[in-house]
């Protein structure tokens, strides 16, 4: 169990411009406001430094191997030591050897990296007459699952599409995940059917904590954001959520949830592996929990 069972998150659905200084400005009183409401861990959307276009992830990108030179980076630090909190970064785009991720950094509340996590599904989409994305243009995919240990509990991490793919979620709560965060930036072709859906499939099937959080409609980028981060708790339940608008979601944890949720339906004791195989990948590759 973690330090703290019972805490409150902060889901920061950040309205992003053009201008990188603003949006680290706004993010930065977006996270301390939700400290001061209590929260101890705050979670920031996918590309909440830069509009979400193509064009220009590169323009803004920032390595964060040389911290002193990464704005973001050393601003997220910073906000997480002098408030005492956990952060889930978000995404921004990271320069690394030449080639560009879509990254998710998590601080502690020391500022310290405890974890990074790169985008490992990106999403190529073209649906004629409505969108048209090929992410794996412009964005090298992460290679490895990323999950940590915090101050308020395990938790995994993924990037938007990540969220599709339920073998992801599996895998963190096969390694004790109580929360799975995933940052994202749905539009309005997939977002209003399938947004709420994913976070509630992936938080029922592995009884668990999801929680999202995604920029505003108002954002600049090449597509119009569906918003709406939610905290879904271990049975599918939606515990609190926004509409499209910039806000701060408040919402409160009792990991106690899942035990209660496992014991009176104890789905991992009905599940058939004798029917069907689930592919731990633990057993292919070392498996490393960041700590
Ligand atoms: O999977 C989807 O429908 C949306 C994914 C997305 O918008 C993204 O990964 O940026």
């Amino acid at each position: 169990m973690p330090k703290i069972p019972k805490f409150k998150i902060g889901l920061c659905q950040l309205s992003v411009t053009s201008d990188k200084n603003i949006n680290l400005v706004r993010a930065r009183n977006s996270i301390e406001v939700a400290a001061k409401q209590g929260a101890s861990l705050v979670v920031l959307p996918e590309m909440w430094n830069c509009p979400y276009s193509s064009d220009l992830f590169a323009k803004y990108a920032e390595d964060f191997g040389d911290n002193a030179a990464s704005l973001s980076f050393s601003m997220l630090s910073e906000v997480a030591s002098c408030q005492g909190i956990t952060i889930v970064g978000g995404s921004m785009p990271e320069w690394d050897n030449g080639r560009l991720y879509n990254t998710c950094c998590v601080f502690g509340p020391d500022g310290k990296l405890t974890a990074k996590h790169r985008k490992t599904h990106l999403f190529d989409v073209d649906i004629p007459g409505d969108i048209l994305l090929k992410e794996s243009d412009t964005f090298t995919a992460g290679g490895e699952p990323t999950i940590v240990d915090t101050d308020v509990g395990r938790i995994g991490i993924g990037i938007c599409h990540d969220i599709r793919f339920p073998e992801l979620a599996m895998l963190y709560r096969a390694r004790g995940a109580h929360l799975i965060c995933y940052p994202g930036a749905f539009d309005m072709s997939t977002g209003e059917l399938l947004w709420e859906l994913e976070q509630r499939a992936r938080a029922a099937d592995n009884q668990l904590f999801v929680a999202t959080c995604a920029p505003s409609r108002d954002s600049a980028g090449c597509y119009t954001i569906w918003g709406h981060s939610t905290l879904v708790g271990p049975f599918g339940e939606i515990i609190a959520t926004s509409g499209h608008e910039e806000t701060i979601v408040i919402a409160d944890i009792d990991y106690s949830a899942i035990e209660h949720r496992r014991k009176v339906l104890p789905l991992e004791k009905h599940r058939r592996g004798d029917i069907y195989l689930f592919v731990d990948t633990h057993e292919q590759k070392p498996w490393r929990i960041e700590s």
